[in-house]
């Protein structure tokens, strides 16, 4: 039998993130919206500050009054945060006034308490001042219908303190991907159990409801699915009926007598857009659609499953999730020893790294690069890439990497 041409990853990633944009807009509880996306430009609906208000605490005076010093002044009252001195201040008098007070009118300067002397009511002011010192100006920070906030916005502590001091109780965010997991194996138990011979203990599972959470989506974990297409569909059904807008297989995916997942999904009506890529490890990466439900069938090893998330699933929730960087970031390093040249698949090698006395991060790949071995991922920093057909790589040459968090 001929051997089927893969499928370059460039060309998959490009059929997954194929129309996905972000999802719908919901109004969130502004102090629930740390880490999610501002769905929409925010223009200002109040005016900040609302009016003339002191930077510091003394007392608002006149310029003029002042120009002379040192100077008494009569002190007509006072003009706390949040309370208003109720009339224009006359010549020769000041209003004793505190940071974030409003400013009355006919002052137009703040003579701090460190440069008076108080006497009952009168006020000794001991140096000059221009106008406007320590005001603050109605609208400094911003006017009503000013945007300060953009649709796009990662939202962070900062944003989300400008969003609610812009008045907004609700905000309106991307909605969060919903990505239903499941996991194929009649080896499978979960942790904790009593195994048997030849049990594997489940561990896909968590870690891709770790990935999707990380990237802000909503995790269901539907457990393990033994290898029979009933049973298999029936999960499917159950993340359909959840509303998973994602679905994310782990094994069943090559072409083995238990491989049943891609018939399960094909039965459930699944458009598929490709199966099998250029990528090691995970050769047997598939994906596809039923209706609205995106799908993405992960290799059962436990490598390829975590690796290919992060190449394949986290574009696309971070795309459905209104999020800016949608594509994994490569940065340079330098190989920590020789390198054979790669085959055809473009290869991720789970790798250890150091940062030498120059800054330049050296890398060097873990010894076995058997797609089981959960351990060599777990203590490697980064995944070295590899092109297809990439000549021997010398220690100390160039090369790209994918840092791992
Ligand atoms: N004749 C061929 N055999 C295989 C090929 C091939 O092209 N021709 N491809 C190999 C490659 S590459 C991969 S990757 C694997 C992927 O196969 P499956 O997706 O069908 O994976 P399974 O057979 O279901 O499982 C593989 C391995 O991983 C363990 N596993 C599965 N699920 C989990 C889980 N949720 N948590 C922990 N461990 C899990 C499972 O017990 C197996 O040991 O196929 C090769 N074969
Ligand atoms: O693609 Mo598989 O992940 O090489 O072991």
């Amino acid at each position: 039998m001929a051997k089927s041409k893969l499928m370059p990853p460039e060309e998959a990633l490009a059929r997954i993130l194929e129309g996905a944009v972000p999802l719908g807009v919901e109004q969130v509880p502004v102090a629930d919206t740390y880490g999610r996306v501002l769905a929409e430009d925010l223009a200002a609906r109040r005016t900040q500050p609302p009016a003339a208000m002191s930077a510091m605490d003394g007392y608002a005076v006149r310029a003029a009054d002042i120009a002379t010093v040192p100077v008494k002044l009569k002190i007509a009252g006072e003009a706390a945060a949040g309370r208003v001195f109720p009339r224009p201040l006359a010549a020769g008098e000041a209003v004793r006034i505190f940071t974030g007070g409003v400013v009355p009118p006919g002052s137009d300067t703040i003579s701090i308490q460190e440069n008076t002397r108080r006497d009952g009511d009168v006020v000794e002011v001991l140096q000059s001042e221009k106008p406007g010192r320590h005001i603050r100006k109605q609208g400094l920070d911003f006017s009503e219908g000013d945007v300060r906030l953009k649709s796009g916005q990662i939202i962070g502590a900062r944003h989300l303190a400008l969003a609610a001091a812009m008045n907004y109780a609700a905000v309106p965010v991307v909605r969060r991907p919903c990505v239903a997991m499941f996991s194929t194996g009649d080896e499978l138990v979960m942790p904790g159990s009593e195994t048997g011979p030849g049990q594997i203990i489940l561990s896909n599972g968590f870690a891709i409801a770790a990935i999707a959470r990380r990237e802000g989506a909503l995790a269901l974990d539907l457990g393990i699915v033994p290898d029979a297409v009933e049973a298999t569909i029936a999960a499917i059904r159950r993340a359909r009926a959840w509303g998973a807008d994602v679905l994310v297989t782990t094994g069943g995916a090559s072409v083995g007598d238990y491989d049943l997942v891609q018939k399960a999904l094909s039965a459930e009506g699944m458009e598929l857009a490709f199966w099998k890529i250029a990528v090691r490890p995970g050769k047997p990466l598939m994906s596809g659609k039923i209706a609205g439900m995106r799908v993405i069938g992960l290799p059962g090893n436990p490598v390829s499953a975590v690796v290919c998330s992060e190449l394949f699933l986290v574009p696309l929730l971070r795309a459905l999730g209104g999020f800016p960087n949608v594509h994994p970031t490569l940065v340079s390093a330098v190989a920590g020893r020789n390198i054979a040249a790669n085959d055809e698949r473009q290869d991720y090698m789970r790798a250890r790294m150091t940062i030498d006395g120059d800054g330049r991060r050296v890398v060097v790949p873990v010894e076995t690069q058997d797609s089981s071995m959960m351990s060599a991922l777990a203590m490697s920093e980064c995944l070295l890439v590899r092109a297809p057909h990439a000549p021997p790589l010398e220690a100390g040459a160039a090369c790209e990497i994918l840092l791992l968090e």
